[in-house]
């Protein structure tokens, strides 16, 4: 079919190319993604007087990762679940919600908590991408559904997080799943009818069945073995950047899949300049056929899950006495990178954040050397990886002022622990990443508690990347804290997991006004204007894979707790929030140990494998699934059993794991769970751990 002109009224490329300041059109503001806003009323002068304007109650009690957007009035953001809200901008009235009714099945699927990060506008329809891989297109006026299109190849081994983008009559989307059995891509989708006009994937297919192009042609000589078999990862769940200048669209790649490469020999010898292309990569595609134009890895060989998903920047910069149209790029893997946006010739890169996992950059081809200790599959012994899998930075959004130079990065600074999986067998559901997480669960040894969590910390830091170095950092507590914002009014604003909401001066890092958000903030706030009166948004709601994955250390910051919430500031805004709800301290209360060594150690290994990614490590969960060390089934052997293999809870997100697990293992894992909980209890007895 002949594809649709691109949209000549409601929001239009010219729009967002000139990108006014009163509103806010793309998720990243504007083509380059700078989050940089021109408004200045509120400055350094007045910040001091911010306060609330409205705020709306949130009813998915998940993370929130979205960030706002705002056209003619009216402001649209997406919760968890998928959600789509909009409001009047300037009184906080809500005009329609939309619910595309996502399984809450789709849990089980999903790596890292039921979030999403936000709407793309055009023309007279917002578009979202929903956690169960479709891609929706709403009428702007009602929130009616205009279309809607299944985008993932099948529902059991992708999801969708990221928030789409819009370009040349065009919606450009990819999904998450790296973490089971998914082949990346990135797809354009006609904006008004909804037909696909093209699809480029990021990894190779099966060669038996031809190669869609010579990109994959190309990128298959770097895999080994039948590594299509597991789809490969290298998934677009996050990043994807419009060049208008070279009409290009530019994606983050995820990690390799599996993420020990043992597992599969998909990197063979495992020494290959570049492994197994186009994963952890940046890829420039043509924005009208989707044809490859480029791309630079920026971790080879990866075995760490060093996703490339960080969002991409575009800025014009002058560098050694030249101007220079630029990407700018801190993906997970701790390097700060500057490429040439039209070639992708690489500029430069710096350890922006401590590392072990390479010693250094080939100046000439960017190219990281890898410390072999870090080839734990080939080592064969534990390996604690930095930055770890969270990433030194990860979807939450930097941002970069032209008027000081600066990219401000939210930071994370923890490890990783990877023991290869021995005899490792990809199985029908759960996580396919072949690392052994009952080998590295955390131990109930106040030392060994203390230690992971005083290397666990975060920081605000901001980045000079022409100079490449450092220009000032704020220290926090904790990891997983906010994306940022950056004003001409000299501002930096940054949610904290800490529950706080900050500015800064940008110039210096300056704290000039906060405001306590009652939930930890992960999402970037963004700005705009209604007649004269200048707005600053953000969600409140703490989540997103940090909550989910690393158990105790989701309690390094504060208080792991979820209240979801969006949040409108203007100058002399005189709401108040409600008081936060008391959350009652629990008890650790387990039936004694009963389990023979046998059957809790195979307890653990199930649990590690299949338990511990939505529940935590070693029983120990955040703040959004249940901490099984308290279930009061501990006590029951048929409830565990009904719930793990029949799938009594299964519309509640926690399917049946029959596909894998037999009642034994069931059993297994209820004695593990039981042995943990005694130990935290005793620990909790002496004064020490944490929950
Ligand atoms: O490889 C993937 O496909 C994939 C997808 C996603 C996602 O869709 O959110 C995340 C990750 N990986 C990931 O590694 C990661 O650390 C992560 C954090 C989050 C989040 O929203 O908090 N998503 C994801
Ligand atoms: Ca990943």
């Amino acid at each position: 079919p002949e594809a649709s002109d691109a949209p000549t009224e409601g929001v239009t490329d010219a729009m967002i190319a000139a990108a006014d300041g009163n509103e806010w059109l793309t998720y990243g503001r504007d083509y380059g993604e700078q989050r940089f806003s021109p408004l200045t009323q509120i400055s350094g002068d007045n910040v001091g007087q911010l306060g609330l304007a409205w705020f709306a109650d949130l009813d998915t009690a998940r993370g929130q990762e979205a960030t706002p957007l705002m056209h003619d009035g009216v402001l649209y953001i997406t919760t968890a679940w998928s959600k789509v809200m909009a409001f009047d901008a300037k009184t906080g009235t809500v005009k329609w919600t939309y619910d595309p009714e996502v399984p809450r099945s789709t849990l089980a699927v999903a790596c890292c908590d039921a979030v999403n990060r936000g709407v793309a506008l055009y023309g007279d329809k917002v578009y979202v991408a929903t956690l169960d891989g479709d891609l929706v297109a709403l009428n702007q006026s009602d929130g009616s559904v205009a279309w809607r299109k299944q985008v993932v190849p099948d529902k059991d081994n992708y999801t969708i997080t990221g928030a789409p983008r819009v370009a040349h009559g065009k919606v450009f989307i990819g999904s998450g799943g790296a973490e089971y059995k998914a082949r990346g891509f990135l797809a354009a989708y006609d904006w008004k009818t909804g037909e696909e006009a093209w699809r480029f994937h990021t990894v190779p297919g099966n060669p038996a069945d031809g190669f869609e192009n010579d990109a994959m042609k190309t990128a298959a000589d770097t895999w080994k073995g039948n590594w299509w078999e597991l789809g490969g990862g290298g998934t677009v769940w996050d990043s994807i950047t419009y060049d208008p200048v070279n009409n290009q669209v530019l994606v983050g790649t995820g990690n390799a899949e599996p993420w020990n490469p043992g597992a599969n020999g998909r990197l063979g010898s495992g020494e290959a300049a570049e492994g197994n292309l186009y994963t952890s990569s940046i890829v420039a595609v043509d924005a009208d056929t989707g044809a490859y134009k480029w791309h630079f890895q920026e971790t080879p060989e990866d075995r760490w899950d060093y996703d490339s998903n960080a969002q991409i920047t575009l800025a014009d910069l002058t560098i050694g006495g030249e101007q220079k149209h630029v990407v700018l790029h801190a993906p997970k893997n701790g390097y700060f990178y500057m490429f040439d946006a039209a070639t992708g010739k690489f500029i430069d890169a710096k350890a922006w954040t401590d590392m072990n996992w390479s010693t250094g950059i080939d100046p000439a081809t960017g190219r990281p050397a890898i410390n072999p200790e870090a080839r734990y599959e080939q080592t064969g012994k534990p390996w604690v990886n930095v930055p770890g899998a969270g990433g030194s930075h990860s979807w939450q959004a930097m941002s970069f002022s032209p008027a000081t130079g600066l990219v401000y990065i939210p930071a994370n600074f923890a490890g990783f622990p990877f023991v290869a999986k021995k005899d490792f067998k990809p199985s029908d559901i759960g996580f396919q990443t072949a690392i052994d997480s009952a080998a590295t669960a955390m131990p109930a040894d106040e030392n060994v508690r203390a230690g992971a969590m005083a290397g666990t910390t975060g920081a605000l830091v901001a980045w000079d990347p022409v100079a490449q170095k450092e220009a000032w950092r704020v220290p926090y507590k904790g990891p997983w804290n906010g994306g940022t914002l950056a004003t001409a009014g000299g501002l930096v604003f940054q949610g904290t997991a800490t529950e706080e909401f900050n500015a800064y001066s940008a110039a210096d890092g300056k704290k000039l006004w906060s405001f306590p958000t009652q939930s930890g903030v992960i999402a970037a706030p963004m700005t705009y204007a209604i007649d004269g009166e200048q707005y600053v948004a953000v969600l409140a709601g703490w989540g997103g894979v940090w909550d989910i994955a690393p158990g105790i250390l989701s309690s390094v910051s504060g208080p792991p707790r979820n209240i979801s919430r969006l949040l409108v500031f203007k100058i002399g805004g005189t709401a108040k929030l409600p008081d936060a709800p008391k959350f009652p301290k629990r008890v650790l209360d387990p039936p004694p140990v009963t389990g023979t060594e046998a059957q809790i150690a195979h307890g653990a290994d199930v649990y590690g494998r299949y338990c511990s990614v939505c529940h935590g490590d070693a029983a120990v969960a955040g703040a959004l699934n249940p901490d099984l060390r308290y279930s009061a089934t501990l006590n029951s052997p048929d409830a565990v059993k009904a719930i793990v293999i029949d799938g009594a809870l299964h519309d509640n997100g926690m399917v049946s794991f029959k596909a894998a697990l037999s009642a034994d293992d069931a059993e297994a894992v209820r004695q593990y769970v039981i042995k943990r909980s005694n130990e935290d209890k005793a620990l909790e007895k002496k004064g020490g751990g944490s929950s």
